[in-house]
């Protein structure tokens, strides 16, 4: 049995160039309820736990942009920021740098562009791993699925495949150990680097609602979630 009491650490990914979205700029920069995605991403990071180290990795052409926005928009949360790479697994990899001199503890990677995570998924997943040395938090499939090949297409069973999301947590020198292997084009995703590895992946339920803002329409639905947040009121 592993201690749940492991620090913890969290690297947000941001250091993409944000294509299918199709924006003038990245679109973990857009502002959705007037503020830029990643800021909401990241003051959910906080929220969950002030004291916890954050490392933003972002591309290096748009370090003094997001500067800039967090100037403009008064953000005093502490972060490390960090170059991305050409790659998800590369910009994980510099983000997994910089926690360098850390032993170990739980680190979770999260896309930036997933600004609805919430603090009942970041619990399950940092103590899941804190546990079991791995989790990642996935959701079952809404509509019917089928399998496309050779110009035909063939029902699948939908219950036997989730929907993978981030946050993904990990032990550090797990994570450490697995991104040391040479990049491959079928890793999506930190699940399937670690998987690699040899290690078994632990899923935990994940919300419909914490979406990747990847297309243009996930715009109106994040300014959607985003409005009915402001209206109900706080519990606690
Ligand atoms: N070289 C890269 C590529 C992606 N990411 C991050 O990984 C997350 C998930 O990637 P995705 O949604 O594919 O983002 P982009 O690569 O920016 O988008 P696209 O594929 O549409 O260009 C995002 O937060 C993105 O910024 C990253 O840190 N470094
Ligand atoms: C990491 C991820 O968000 C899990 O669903 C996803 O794999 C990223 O995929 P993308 O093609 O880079 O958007």
């Amino acid at each position: 049995m592993l201690s749940p009491d492991l620090k913890k650490y969290a690297i947000i990914v941001a250091g993409g160039s944000g294509s299918r979205m199709q924006a003038a700029r990245p679109k973990q920069f857009l502002l959705i309820a007037g503020e830029p995605v990643l800021l909401h991403t990241l003051r959910r990071f906080h929220a969950f736990s002030p004291e916890m180290p954050l490392v933003v990795v972002l591309p290096e052409t748009e370090i003094a942009a997001w500067q800039d926005l967090c100037r403009q928009h008064q953000c005093t949360i502490p972060h490390r920021v960090v170059t991305g790479g050409s790659s998800r697994f590369q910009s994980v990899k510099n983000g997994l740098a910089a926690l360098e001199a850390e032993e170990d503890g739980v680190v979770a990677v999260h896309d930036g562009v997933r600004p609805f995570i919430d603090n009942v998924l970041l619990t399950a997943a940092y103590s899941t791993a804190a546990q079991r040395g791995t989790a990642v938090v996935a959701v079952s499939l809404k509509e019917s699925i089928r399998r496309v090949r050779g110009g035909s297409s063939k029902a699948v069973d939908r219950s036997a495949y989730r929907l993978v999301q981030t946050p993904q947590c990990f032990r550090l020198p797990l994570l450490r150990r697995a991104y040391a292997q040479p990049e491959s084009s079928l890793f999506t995703d930190d699940a399937s680097v670690v998987e690699r590895f040899g290690h078994k992946i632990e899923l935990v339920e994940g919300s419909y609602r914490n979406i990747k803002l990847t297309t243009p329409e996930d715009l109106v639905l994040a300014e959607a979630f985003l409005l009915q947040e402001s209206s109900v009121p706080k519990t606690s």
